[in-house]
């Protein structure tokens, strides 16, 4: 393969601020490996998209193997600006996308397997000839009439209700500041675990209808991870052809935190709280107003209506 320019988009914010480390470690490998690379630094919340579609206007383009210098798009952050950058190419599924981890939780790293030692990453990125085909959930929200990719999953409840509060709560900045941003985490999760409510939630897949009056946290997961490597659902692959669904059930406090140990020990899909299926569409109403996310960005508390299926995307991986 000829030569790659990579366009390095950095959310130097992302992982607490941990990127920037990254950034450093990134242009000492690429410099030395004689790689030429431009980075665009974002400025502000959101500037990853402003930049995506400045490159996509000008300089990316679908892949071909015999260019010269191929303008490689590149991630640098979390899976929230992996996020926004891929949904501003939701119409270019063969423009690659190349991706070095720095975010908090890296969920989509670790489903597709990318090492989140920096160097082993990019290792692998500048060693690799062509781009991969990976899974990405297409989903339109009637309410709002959008259509989201997701790289990793929706969340409908609990998982949610914690990215909120965690995102809301006074002390995140601080504990951040202090490389203690999981513990912003852990107080969510026992600040909501009593509070969230049990709501009723509904899917059509390709050959049933699931009804449920008691839903406590519903994930539609295109792979194992949620929350920071949390295996939600150990079964999924980015790679097969299939949505899963897993909704845990509202129940007392002591099966919860049982559950939550199952959970850990990737044995709860066999509980009876827990249901589990898979689909290659999926239409999801949950008509109550609930705490919802999508690759861990919050998207309000509402009802939802949401009709997903799988689509291809390419990716430097
Ligand atoms: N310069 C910036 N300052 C503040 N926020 C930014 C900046 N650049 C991007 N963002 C926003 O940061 C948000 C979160 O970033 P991201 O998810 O990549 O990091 P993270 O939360 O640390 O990682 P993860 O989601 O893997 O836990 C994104 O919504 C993005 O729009």
């Amino acid at each position: 393969m000829k030569k790659l320019t990579l366009h390095l988009i950095v959310n130097s914010q992302a992982g607490a601020g941990n990127a920037k480390k990254i950034y450093n470690i990134s242009k000492d490998y690429l410099n030395k490996k004689n790689i030429e690379f431009i980075p665009y630094f974002t400025e502000y919340a959101g500037h990853e998209k402003k930049i995506t579609r400045y490159l996509l206007k000008k300089i990316l383009v679908d892949w071909q193997p015999n260019i010269d210098n191929f303008p490689l798009l590149v991630v640098l952050g979390g899976d929230g600006t992996l996020h926004e950058v891929i949904n501003i190419l939701q119409n270019h599924p063969n423009i690659p996308i190349g991706y070095i981890p720095g975010g908090s939780g890296n969920d989509f790293a670790r489903a597709v397997s990318l090492s989140r030692k920096t160097e082993v990453a990019l290792e692998r990125l500048t060693s690799i000839t062509q781009p991969t085909t990976i899974k990405v959930m297409e989903a339109h929200f009637k309410e709002t009439n959008e259509t989201r990719l997701i790289l990793n999953n929706i969340g409908v409840g609990l998982d949610a209700n914690i990215v909120t509060t965690a995102n809301h709560s006074k002390s995140k900045k601080f504990l951040n500041q202090l490389r203690l941003g999981s513990l912003t985490y852990l107080a969510a999760v026992f600040k909501v675990l009593h509070k969230q409510e049990a709501f009723p939630i509904s899917f059509k897949t390709d050959t049933h209808y699931h009804s449920f009056e008691r839903a406590y946290l519903c994930s539609i997961t295109n792979h194992p991870y949620f929350g920071g490597g949390v295996a939600i659902d150990p079964t999924a692959s980015p790679y097969e052809d299939e949505i899963s669904v897993v909704l845990i059930e509202k129940v007392n406090i002591f099966k919860i935190l049982y559950l939550a140990v199952k959970i850990l020990s990737k044995k709860h899909l066999t509980s009876k709280y827990v249901h589990h299926f898979k689909s290659r569409q999926l239409e999801i109403t949950s008509s109550t107003d609930q705490f919802g996310q999508t690759d861990g960005e919050i998207i309000g508390k509402e009802p939802y209506h949401v009709k997903c299926h799988l689509t291809n995307h390419l990716f430097w991986l």
